[in-house]
């Protein structure tokens, strides 16, 4: 399955403002930003450094609220709010008692996915971590804690999944496992994904690219 043209937006934002005061200067983040993601579709938000991506999925997810503008998801099947909007934050937020398998079952357990240890591991070996699926996230490297943190999301099948340079500490064959897992995801389950990214590789997975310069987005 991949997005058709007319197929119902799953991420609508409409009109999103946020500014930030610093000192006496005001920072447009974002300045009126418009977007839809559909069922089924991987698209990649480029910007530079400080361009507002990070802000703008923070607005999405409700952990910060813009200064004017809308956002509405939809998602007929979600029972919990994981299967609505799963996210990969910058930072993994993966529990540091936990073993990689532990963070990536609890969620699956709390959303009743049948077998979630079972599924964990699965969603592991999809991303080619299972091998250090016993260890803590203090005893792993940054670039394995991230595809354990993106297994966490997945593992779920949420409707929507945000993902701010889930890539950012892989390297290219690496890279382009987690980018081909993504779009297997989207385009075999609908998953929609938004994915924000300095990586020009990511490009190349996407169905679709926008960029955010000076707080609007514009085809890429
Ligand atoms: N809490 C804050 N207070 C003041 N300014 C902020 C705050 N958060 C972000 N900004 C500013 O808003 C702008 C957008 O920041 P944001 O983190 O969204 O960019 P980004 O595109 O995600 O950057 P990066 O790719 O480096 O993560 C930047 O100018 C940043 O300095």
């Amino acid at each position: 399955m991949s997005a058709l043209p007319d197929a119902a937006p799953v991420l609508e934002v409409r009109g999103l403002r946020k500014s930030y005061r610093r000192g006496d200067e005001v920072v447009h983040a974002l300045q009126g930003v418009e977007l839809q993601v559909a069922a089924g579709e991987l698209v990649v938000l480029l910007g530079r450094s400080g361009s507002g991506k990070t802000t703008l999925l923070s607005c999405i997810l409700g952990w910060e609220d813009p200064d004017s503008g809308e956002v509405e998801v939809t998602a007929p099947g979600a029972a919990t709010a994981w299967e609505r909007t799963a996210v990969v934050p910058q930072q993994t937020g993966l529990l540091e008692e936990l073993t990689l398998l532990e963070n990536v079952a609890l969620p699956a357990r709390l959303a009743g996915v049948p077998a979630p240890r079972t599924a964990a591991l699965h969603a592991l070996e999809e991303l080619q971590i299972a091998g250090e699926a016993d260890r803590r996230p203090d005893a792993v490297s940054l670039g394995q804690a991230q595809r354990a943190a993106l297994a966490r999301a997945l593992v779920v099948r949420p409707a929507l999944l945000l993902a701010d340079e889930p890539t950012s500490r892989l390297d290219e064959d690496l890279t382009r496992v987690v980018l081909a897992e993504l779009r297997r995801r989207c385009h075999a389950d609908g998953l929609a994904v938004l994915l924000a990214s300095h990586d020009a590789l990511a490009t190349a997975y996407a169905d679709r690219v926008v960029r955010l310069a000076e707080g609007r987005l514009a085809a890429g």
